[in-house]
């Protein structure tokens, strides 16, 4: 089994995040994961926060020379905003009048809806939102994007799986393509930062963006998540919190801002007749083929070793810059809810996060099925199973 963890304020010292259960014999470095980390950051309509702001990486434990141990893997991403948030974010006590001099520790009383801030002032029995928007912030996921590059390194180097995402819908531009067959088909166009491989369309999201920043606006989108080269068999259907589609659905709407998850066709699955939306099992050149691929990679909870597809819908940022109507909880009279700088959109961000998510179930599906203690091990194990189903006769061919 694969276990994650992070910890860490978005305006705190840094980030932490522990990864356990891999193999040893994962190349990885800390270049590699600040690479994923950089692109983490592009995506027209993100904050001034993301080009002043580095993410530095440390690696602390789990790794020799670039290479994974078996034990866990530990990063650091720190926060370079830190040396200006020290005093307001001490983790130790601070003077009552140093913090009453910094003008950064004023109380948040408005809060903004579509955040966490109200609800979590009511839980956690807080009197302002700087304690619960520090880690409901979606500055987390820069850490879950480090544990998902090592998974990655695991997929790619034990069993040739490869993720991609991409923008399919940001605010009321949509993006058309077919469904591309392998990872080599996709066009490398990353048209003005926004990881959208139609350029019309790209050309027309940034647009959009450009006119909701203008009316002091925010937006959010759809966003794909595309992986190739699954075995058949990945998850269960013998337990729902054992199925593949369950995981991925789960690990989609852990990320801040995700309502919505759709595997394949999903909800047009839901309007289309039975006769029309399965995936046909027919005789192709090699053997078993499938006639379509609506159901986007999983069957009975396991993948069938297609093409896995799944979407997550983010709904608009919650800082909105013409301010949404709120109640000032310090005085109980209506206001407006506060607003610092923001990302007036993070949907090809939110795209890079969601591959992240999906690695790092894919990856622990792997383990699950494959085990091994050494990427080696792992492989033989794959190679063996993948036999099998050849030899009987079940391997798809498309
Ligand atoms: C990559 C990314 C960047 C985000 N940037 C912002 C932002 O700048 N301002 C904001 O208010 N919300 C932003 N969000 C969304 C909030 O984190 C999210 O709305 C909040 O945590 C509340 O959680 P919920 O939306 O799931 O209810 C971002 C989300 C993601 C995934
Ligand atoms: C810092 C990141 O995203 C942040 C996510 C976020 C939120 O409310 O989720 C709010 C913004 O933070 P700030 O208000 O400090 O500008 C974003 O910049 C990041 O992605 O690295």
């Amino acid at each position: 089994m694969l276990r994650w963890l992070t910890a860490g304020e978005s305006h705190g010292q840094g980030l932490v995040a522990i990864l356990e259960g891999l193999p040893s014999g994962v190349r990885v470095t800390s270049d590699d994961i600040a690479a994923a980390l950089a692109r983490r950051r592009l995506g027209f309509g993100r904050g001034a926060r993301m080009k002043f702001e580095a993410d530095k990486v440390t690696m602390i434990g789990g790794l020799r020379h670039g290479v994974t141990m078996g034990s866990p893997v530990a990063i650091e991403v720190a926060n370079t905003e830190w040396p200006k948030w020290q005093t307001v974010m001490s983790p130790d006590p601070v003077d009552a009048e140093v913090l009453a001099g910094q003008a950064r520790n004023a109380a948040l009383t408005r809060p903004r809806p579509g955040h966490a801030d109200l609800v979590g002032m009511q839980k956690y029995r807080v009197d302002e939102a700087r304690p619960i928007l520090e880690r409901a912030s979606a500055r987390e996921t820069a850490s879950r994007v480090a544990l998902g590059r090592v998974a990655m390194a695991y997929l790619e180097q034990t069993y040739g799986i490869t993720i991609v995402s991409h923008v399919v819908e940001l605010g009321t531009v949509k993006a058309r393509y077919g469904l591309l067959p392998t990872a080599a088909d996709l066009p490398a166009i990353d048209a003005d930062e926004l990881r959208c491989f139609d350029t019309a369309v790209s050309g027309r999201m940034v647009e959009e963006v450009k006119t909701a920043q203008k009316d002091g606006d925010t937006l959010g989108g759809v966003v794909e998540v595309l992986a190739w080269g699954l075995p058949p068999g990945l998850g269960s259907h013998i337990q729902g919190d054992k199925r593949l589609d369950a995981r991925l659905a789960g690990a989609l709407m852990g990320i801040q801002a995700i309502k919505g998850v759709e595997v394949g066709d999903g909800f047009e699955l839901a309007r289309t007749r039975g006769s029309k939306a399965h995936d046909e099992i027919v005789l192709g050149d090699g053997g078993i083929a499938r006639a379509s691929h609506r159901a986007g990679g999983t069957e009975g909870g396991m993948s069938t070793g297609e093409v896995l597809r799944v979407k997550a819908a983010m709904k608009p940022i919650a800082t909105v810059p013409r301010a949404l109507r709120t109640v000032d909880t310090s005085t109980g009279e209506a206001a407006v809810a506060h607003h610092q700088r923001s990302d007036v959109c993070a949907v090809p961000a939110a795209g890079v996060v969601a591959e992240a998510m999906v690695a790092l179930v894919l990856a622990d599906a792997c383990v699950e099925k494959f085990g091994g203690d050494s990427v080696v091990e792992a492989t033989r194990n794959h190679r063996a199973y993948l036999d099998d189903v050849a030899e009987r006769g079940l391997q798809i061919h498309d």
